[in-house]
């Protein structure tokens, strides 16, 4: 089992979600490309070693990342499949939880063992700029969702194939998923990939996340533990 980290995640039972051997989907072959040392500032002072992948063939020609922490024969790999978010991850936005949920992954992969899939799905496969446009109508009163489809889109573009693409590229068909996502762990399962068990990311709530992180755990059933919900 897995230790919870400095928020309090919690370790949920084992998901019976990997699809039957017979019945999984050709995914189209991906291969590493690069595998290079970089030193990550991990807060306090610290550096921890990360190897970062790069790979040839997958399914929809963009260029995501892997990044591997700690022991690689550590066993059963913790991951966390995260979605690009240049305003959190880049800038520190504190409209969105992605930058510090970023942050505490690197820390709590690094010494359980693993990798973050680093996934170039800005704003949930909206992109950058569809993403701003939703804020905008966010301050008119949306919620997150509602303003997705305002803008005629649906309320999450995301696929995982290219996820379950560099595991199997890795040798992992099996892995402990870092996240509060349900829709993650359903797709890697379909795509082949067992969940031996999710492990929840902390909830980095502040005064301008409340109504993103409410609209998750109402709408989408992310398991985030808010202290009051907010409508
Ligand atoms: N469309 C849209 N996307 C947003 C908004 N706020 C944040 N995002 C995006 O939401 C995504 C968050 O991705 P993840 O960190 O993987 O989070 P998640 O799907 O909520 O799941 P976990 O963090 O794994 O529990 C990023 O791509 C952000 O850019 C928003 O208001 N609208
Ligand atoms: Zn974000």
């Amino acid at each position: 089992m897995r230790s919870a980290n400095g928020s309090s995640p919690t370790t949920r039972s084992p998901l019976p979600l990997s699809a039957p051997a017979s019945s999984l989907p050709h995914l189209g072959d991906a291969s590493p490309r690069a595998r290079v040392r970089v030193p990550l500032e991990a807060g306090a002072g610290q550096l921890v070693e990360a190897r970062m992948l790069t790979f040839d063939g997958l399914a929809d020609g963009r260029e995501h990342l892997a990044v591997q922490l700690g022991d690689p024969g550590a066993g059963v790999p913790l991951v966390r499949l995260h979605s690009e978010c240049l305003t959190g991850d880049v800038f520190g936005s504190a409209r969105c939880d992605c930058g510090p949920q970023l942050h505490d992954a690197i820390r709590l992969i690094d010494e359980s063992g693993g990798l973050i899939l680093y996934l170039r799905q800005e704003g949930r496969g909206i992109g950058l700029y569809n993403k701003l446009d939703a804020y905008r109508l966010q301050e008119g009163g949306l919620d997150t969702y509602e303003a997705n489809r305002a803008l005629g889109l649906a309320d999450d573009l995301r696929d995982y194939t290219v996820a379950a693409q560099m595991l199997r590229a890795l040798g992992h068909t099996e892995i402990d998923l870092l996240t509060n996502n349900p829709d993650k762990a359903e797709q890697l399962g379909r795509l082949g990939i067992t969940v031996r068990c999710t492990v929840r990311t902390g909830v980095f709530d502040n005064p301008h996340n409340q109504a993103y992180l409410s609209a998750k755990a109402n709408k989408t059933g992310h398991d985030i533990r808010l202290k009051e919900k907010v409508a």
